[in-house]
Parts: structure tokens; C-alpha cells; sequence
């Protein structure tokens, strides 16, 4: 598979300070990327050096095919940027800026009108094409920016945040259009701080942490190393506080409860009804531990984290039992987790 975005140690350095700090990227065609970081990591910047708008301080970037400092114009004629805040004129109207969109990329004339037509209808934003940009709501303006983004039909399509401050529906809608456009072959390049978003919509993840690449992957290959990460440290301390036990000749309550449960995630099942026999198989299964009934018929109960099998153990002891399932809930690592563990370690100083 072809790439669509690569950069070799790309560099952003503003007087002495270092934004981007050579970054390795490789973002496949037709692929939705999603790049993660925290405030000022330097996303908007990378983003800012693939569009051409400002230039690298050192390093090579190329967009298509194309460096983004050899040939600006064949990268510009290739990308839609839909930037955080919207760049639409103000006292123009929707439709009027989505002629000028077109009209700069060149759209042929006898194209332009059905194409503006279309991108309304798929965006849902036909009934306010003749408003003014700037009385439109939030939601409405980053309706209007996407039409004017896309009216040339870029074939790699740049989002900066652009679900911040829609409406559940209305970004739902959004994130239709976005695989509506991935189906179609487009690649898109998304910058949110929404976990949930980015997990739902990327093939892959990059997190950049004060200027560096800290983590790169499918979001489930990201959630599946932090588990791999856990099982580790847990085997180390299990060893340590064993050693520390045996040290101390004496075997604390707490401690070994402490141990016991260090590598256990939650469970919990909601069945249709209850019986002994249910609870008694679920009971007799060796990777459950301490099952809880709550009042409303819950089973709460804790499972081995690194088992692969252990959920599908426990549903066949309450199948086998005669149990029937309503709801099932685990504890899984997030995208969220993966963030917040790649960017602990902040060392602003570092990039003086
Ligand atoms: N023109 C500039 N001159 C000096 N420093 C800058 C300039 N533009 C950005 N920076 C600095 O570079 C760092 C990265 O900024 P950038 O806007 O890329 O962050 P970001 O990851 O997009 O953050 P956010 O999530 O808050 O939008 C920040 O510390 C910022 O202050």
C-alpha cells in the first residue's frame, strides 16, 4: 500500500524553541489517521507544515507524492483543510463561499453548482445556504466549512477538531460524512482531543508529545500494549512485594489481598433471572473471583486481566447453567489510558 503523507525528521523550531522534533511519520493511502496529543504537543504545527502553510525548519515532508517545500501547489491542489477555527468570510454566505472555494481550486464552471448542490445535501446544510457565515451557529459554520473544503474534491481532506462543540447528532452526522468519504477513497487526517471519536473512526493513531512521536498504531494495537505494559510492571511487583513478604517473614492481610487482585478487572452480568445453580457455577470457575450479587440481580465479579479466555469461560458456566444474559460490561483499557500513559512525562524544558 502506497503512502499518502511520509515525513523524514520533520522539524519545526521557533527561535529556539522546538515544536516538532523530527518526526517519522507514515500515513497509508485511503486511511483515516488520527493524531493525538496535548495541548501545544505540536499537532496543529505538523499540520501547518503538510499544508504548506508555514515552512519546515528542517527535514522532508512529502503529500501525495509531492515535498511540501519543492512543490507547494501540487500539495495545495491535493488537500481540503477544515481548520479549527472556521476561515470562511463572514459577510459572505454560505453558497457564496463555496463558489469562491471553487472558483480558487479552478472547479470547472459547469461542475461547480451541482458539486456545491450535492456537498449541501450530504452535510444538511441546503436551508441556510443563503445566511451570512457569520450569523450561523457553531454547528452550522463547520457544515459550511466542510462544503467549501471539499468542493474541489481533495483527495487527502485535513480536520483540525471538527466536531468540537457540535451536538451529539449533528457529530454523528459528521462522522457518517467522514467514512462516507474514507469509502470513497479519500485519506483523512484527523486532530481531536476526542478519544472516543478517534477510536471510532482512525485505522491508526499517532500521539505526539511535546514535539515527538510517542506512540504509533491501530487504536486497538495501542490499547493491546498498554495491557501487555500492565501484565509486565504487574509480574515485576508481584516479584518485588513476594521478595519483600518472604523478607519479612510475615504475610500481611492486606498486602496478599492487595496481590491477589492486582491483575483482576471487573465483570459484571445483568441475567434474566437468578438461580443457585447459576451462582454456583459461576462460583466453581477458577479465574472468577469474589462473586457479588448486588440487589438489582447484578453479578459483579472479577476475572483474570490477562486470561483471553476468562469472559468467554465465565458466559459458558452461565449459558451451561441455564442463565440467560441481558447485559455484559468489562473493564477494558481505553484510548484514553493509552493517552494519558504516553504523555505523563511533560519535559517542556527539553525543547528549548
Ligand atoms: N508562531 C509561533 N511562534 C512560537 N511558538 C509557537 C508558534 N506556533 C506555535 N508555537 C508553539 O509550539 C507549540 C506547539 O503548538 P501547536 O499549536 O502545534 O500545538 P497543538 O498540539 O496544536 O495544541 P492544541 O491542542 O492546544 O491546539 C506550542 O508550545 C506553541 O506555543
Amino acid at each position: 500500500m502506497k503512502n499518502a503523507i511520509e515525513t523524514k525528521n520533520l522539524t519545526k523550531i521557533y527561535k529556539n524553541f522546538t515544536a516538532v522534533n523530527s518526526l517519522n511519520l507514515e500515513i497509508p493511502e485511503k486511511s483515516i489517521f488520527g493524531l493525538l496529543g496535548p495541548n501545544g504537543a505540536g499537532k496543529t504545527t505538523t499540520i501547518k507544515m503538510l499544508t504548506c502553510l508555514i515552512q519546515p525548519t528542517s527535514g522532508q515532508a512529502t503529500v501525495g507524492g509531492y515535498d511540501v517545500q519543492k512543490n507547494p501547489n501540487e500539495v495545495r491542489n491535493l488537500l481540503g483543510m477544515v481548520p479549527q477555527q472556521v476561515s470562511l468570510y463572514k459577510d459572505l454566505t454560505v453558497q457564496e463561499n463555496s463558489e469562491l472555494c471553487a472558483d480558487y481550486y479552478g472547479v470547472p464552471v459547469d461542475e461547480k453548482y451541482d458539486r456545491i448542490e450535492d456537498l449541501m445535501e450530504l452535510v444538511d446544510i441546503k436551508y441556510a445556504r443563503n445566511k451570512r457565515v457569520g450569523q450561523l451557529s457553531g454547528g452550522q459554520k463547520q457544515k459550511a466549512s466542510l462544503v467549501a473544503s471539499l468542493v474541489h474534491r481533495p483527495e487527502i481532506l485535513f480536520l483540525d477538531e471538527p466536531t468540537i462543540g457540535l451536538d451529539p447528532t449533528t457529530k454523528r452526522t459528521l462522522w457518517d460524512l467522514i467514512r462516507e468519504l474514507n469509502d470513497e477513497g479519500n485519506t483523512i487526517i484527523l486532530c481531536s482531543h476526542d478519544m472516543h471519536e478517534v477510536d471510532m473512526l482512525c485505522d491508526n493513531v499517532g500521539i505526539i508529545n511535546t514535539g515527538n512521536l510517542v506512540a504509533y498504531d491501530t487504536p486497538q494495537g495501542l490499547k493491546d500494549s498498554l495491557l501487555k505494559e500492565e501484565k509486565e510492571e504487574h509480574e515485576i511487583k508481584m516479584k518485588d512485594t513476594l521478595r519483600d513478604i518472604s523478607n519479612e517473614n510475615e504475610v500481611n492481610k492486606s498486602t496478599k489481598e492487595d496481590i491477589e487482585t492486582l491483575n483482576l478487572k471487573k465483570m459484571s452480568f445483568l441475567l434474566k433471572e437468578t438461580n443457585d445453580s447459576i451462582i454456583s457455577a459461576i462460583q466453581s470457575n477458577p479465574k472468577v473471583h469474589g462473586v457479588e450479587v448486588a440487589k438489582n440481580g447484578r453479578f459483579n465479579l472479577r476475572i483474570d486481566n490477562f486470561d483471553d479466555d476468562a469472559v468467554n469461560d465465565v458466559l459458558k458456566d452461565i449459558i451451561g447453567a441455564g442463565g440467560v444474559v441481558k447485559s455484559i460490561f468489562t473493564q477494558e483499557p481505553s484510548l484514553e489510558d493509552v493517552f494519558i500513559k504516553a504523555t505523563a512525562e511533560v519535559n517542556e524544558d527539553d525543547r528549548a
